[in-house]
């Protein structure tokens, strides 16, 4: 159809052709503007929380380099050989100085985080709590150890953005109970690591910080949510690190990266003052937990941590304290074990993990049971999705309001941000030949 002839067909009331078009495009026109104006302004906010960072981790390499140069004989290699349970005892008796391990740690992170940008942030009330610490009588079970901190777990002076734009610029005026708590115990805040946007995701990339790389390989992820903290770990730069896990968050980087990490029992841990995409979460609960070389490190983490000043600052919290005699006790324990649960396929390294784990076990008097999870189906799709997903996902993607979606994070959120009833549609159209991702897309559309 010529463009005359369709000037005739055009009701002339609806007024002249040409206005109307030159609406039309200069509509499009302007759309597009907003929409290109509205990215650059996200980008600019992220370029903005880049900057801040880089110019902390700036301040933080001039109070290493000035640290280094007053003390050329601080025993860098020697601190940084030695386990945390090695690090409490000289501390403890004195040959060795807070602040020559804190800065040693310093500049170990930050050799670290140039190989595989794990760091989002130097704390630099470190150096107040160094100060603070030698001037008390008292010394807690985490005195003069420098721990690294999850990104969106709050620090006062910073802000936690779980690698969102949303969070961005809301600087938070008080520490997070847990980091309260291990001030109390005399450990030293000094960085935060890392996070994949939104944390729920296994990877640990954000458009505002970058991906974070596998220290023991650069072609691989240090797995996530809480991969600066593996990644940091691993590569040395941190002998503890706090990080998070509702679905194998602290668990997965520790795995990945070398590390021994633990899930505390949710609620044994306070949260308040934690940062998250997804508000509820209350029959799936997430919890903090530490990171670190050996197991001894987690323990006296969860010791220092299950104190009567966390009951103190958060009632919520279960006033049960760390069960030395069952932590410390030899007798023969029964310890149920699986191989594979049936939903996941596990790697054949894995199984051999089992394997070996199961013997070593054995071999040290415990009775192994195998076991098989039940309604593992059921599990995964109706409990944990749509427990986590209970709202179908419209407050997380609610979030993403002025914010630009991670890569890694796209496929993922791209089924988040389906309308209920297209989930729900294609759900029963893919129920015959795929039921699996039927049963998971049923499931985000939450409950009621
Ligand atoms: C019980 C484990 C079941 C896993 C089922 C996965 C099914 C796949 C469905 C959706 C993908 C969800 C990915 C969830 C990643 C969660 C990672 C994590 O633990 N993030 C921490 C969030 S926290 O709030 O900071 O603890």
């Amino acid at each position: 159809m010529t463009q005359e002839r369709l000037w005739q067909v055009l009701d002339p009331s609806w007024g002249d052709p040409r206005t109307l078009s030159a609406l039309l495009c200069s509509s499009v026109a302007a759309v597009v503007l907003l929409k290109w104006l509205e990215r650059r302004q996200i980008q600019q906010k992220m370029k903005e929380a880049r900057r801040a960072r880089d110019l902390a981790l700036e301040g933080m390499e001039k109070a290493a380099g000035r640290f280094k140069q007053e003390n050329p004989g601080t025993q860098t290699e020697q601190i940084l050989s030695l386990t945390m349970m090695e690090l409490v005892e000289k501390l403890k008796d004195g040959s060795l100085s807070p602040e020559s391990i804190l800065y040693t740690y310093m500049g170990k992170a930050l050799e670290v985080t140039r190989e595989v940008n794990c760091l989002t942030d130097f704390i630099h009330g470190c150096e107040d709590q160094l100060q603070k610490l030698k001037n008390q009588k008292e010394k807690g079970l985490l005195y003069g150890i420098p721990i690294s901190i999850k990104e969106h777990i709050d620090c006062k002076g910073h802000i936690s953005s779980g690698g969102m734009v949303k969070f961005l610029g809301q600087v938070k005026e008080e520490d997070s109970v847990i980091v309260q708590v291990l001030k109390y115990q005399g450990a030293i805040p000094f960085v935060r690591t890392n996070v994949p946007q939104t944390m729920i995701n296994y990877d640990c990339s954000n458009l505002i910080f970058g991906q974070t790389l596998n220290p023991l390989n650069h072609q691989k992820t240090p797995g996530g949510s809480s991969g600066g903290e593996g990644a940091l770990i691993a590569g040395g730069g941190s002998i503890l690190g706090i990080g998070s896990d509702v679905a194998g968050s602290i668990r997965l980087p520790s795995s990945f990266c070398g590390l021994c990490g633990l899930k505390p029992t949710g609620n044994r841990i306070s949260k308040l003052g934690v940062v998250s995409p997804i508000v509820g979460m209350e029959s799936v609960v997430p919890a903090l937990g530490p990171m670190a070389r050996d197991v001894d490190s987690l323990a006296l983490c969860m010791k220092a941590l299950l104190c009567e000043e966390m009951f103190r600052l958060d009632p919520t919290v279960p006033p049960v304290p760390f069960n030395e005699e069952v932590y410390t006790s030899s007798k023969p324990l029964r310890i149920g074990y699986y191989e594979g649960d049936g939903y996941f396929q596990p790697s054949p390294s894995m199984k051999r993990a089992i394997q070996e784990t199961r013997k070593l076990l054995q071999d040290a008097g415990h009775t192994l049971v195998p076991f098989v999870p039940p309604k593992i189906d059921y599990m995964v799709d109706e409990l944990f999705t749509r427990g986590i997903f209970s709202d179908g996902a419209v407050h997380l993607v609610d979030c993403f309001k002025g914010d630009i979606v991670d890569p890694t994070l796209k496929s993922q959120f791209n089924t988040y941000r389906l309308p209920a009833l297209v989930k729900r549609v294609l759900a029963i159209v893919l129920k015959p030949i795929y039921p699996r991702i039927a049963r998971h897309l049923s499931a985000l559309c939450g409950v009621g």
